[in-house]
């Protein structure tokens, strides 16, 4: 039988199949082999006299180490408009990240009642021509959440953001949970760097999501050349520009470059070229 793997306890493993949660052991040649079944890891259950064992674990889609969690497809980016205020840089970085990990990011501004419209308006217009969804939300009132919950269908979906942005009231909300207290040391204690907590996926009809917000921060490096591949709205021009292999960044006759302030967004696209000459610094001092 085919299912997900959405909690794992003490050698237990939990798999949600079309038949309800099944409890499994893994097979000793996982161990064996050096594989450790993770959470969202889709997977084969078969009968044995010994009771469920997960025989088969799928190919991922995609591999986090916080949360320790396997194909995630989506994730919302949580920033608050105000209250912090927003990490325009740090915000770009998630974005890249979650184009690395193969994992689609969803905008998600909360905190919209200590924002204008106007800031509102000029918030799309800075991610304008990515293509990725955006939804301006009151977590604490519920206030634009339909959409969010429309927009779990058929994903693993992980919250991210900064302190501070509203992933635990978002998540008490999406999920249901409004016992969890938020903003306060309850939380803080489950999620502290000394204690190891293993996420589990919360089902939500079609859906699931991770029921600890994922990374707040993240380190990563890459080559500069690569960047580029991390910015969709760049994508419509590729093999439009002058020079095989442009970085869009000094060459002449950059396809790219001449759409900024058009589909491209300016913010978006100084973001791209600041990132790609720090990795250019970065990687010169490897050397
Ligand atoms: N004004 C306003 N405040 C909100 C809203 N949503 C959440 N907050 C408040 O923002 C603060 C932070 O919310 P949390 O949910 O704890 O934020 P978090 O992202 O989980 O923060 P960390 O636990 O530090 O990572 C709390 O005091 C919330 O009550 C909102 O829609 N509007
Ligand atoms: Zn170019």
């Amino acid at each position: 039988m085919e299912g997900i793997i959405i909690k794992g306890i003490a050698g237990f493993y939990y798999v949600r199949t079309s038949e309800g949660v099944l409890e499994c052991k893994a097979r000793g040649i996982f161990r064996k082999n050096n594989i450790t079944p993770m959470v969202g890891d889709r997977v084969t259950v078969i009968a044995t006299p010994e009771g469920n064992t997960l025989d088969k674990i799928h190919e991922r889609s995609s591999e986090l180490m916080r949360p320790f969690v396997a194909n995630i497809s989506q994730a919302y980016v949580v920033f608050a408009l105000r209250n912090p205020d927003i990490n325009v840089e740090l915000l770009n970085k998630f974005l890249v990240y979650l184009e690395m990990k193969h994992i689609e990011p969803v905008l998600v501004f909360n905190k919209s009642d200590l924002a204008t419209e106007e800031e509102m308006t000029n918030i799309r217009e800075d991610f304008k021509g990515t293509g990725y969804p955006i939804y301006f939300i009151e977590a604490k009132s519920g206030l634009g959440l339909d959409d969010l919950y429309a927009q779990l269908r058929n994903h693993i979906t992980v919250l991210c953001g900064p302190s501070g942005a509203g992933k635990s009231t978002l998540l008490n909300k999406l999920s249901g949970n409004e016992t969890m207290e938020t903003g306060d040391i309850s939380v803080r204690l489950n999620r502290g760097k000394h204690t190891t907590r293993h996420s589990e996926l919360i089902e939500i009809n079609d859906a699931l999501l991770v029921d600890t917000p994922g990374f707040s921060t993240m380190d990563f490096t890459m080559e500069a050349e690569e960047l580029k591949n991390y910015f969709p709205e760049f994508y419509e021009y590729e093999g439009e520009c002058r020079f095989n292999g442009c970085n869009h960044n000094r060459e002449p006759g950059c396809r790219v470059k001449a759409e900024v302030g058009k589909t491209i967004s300016e913010a978006r696209y100084n973001y791209y070229v600041k990132y790609y000459n720090e990795l250019v610094e970065e990687n010169k001092r490897k050397w």
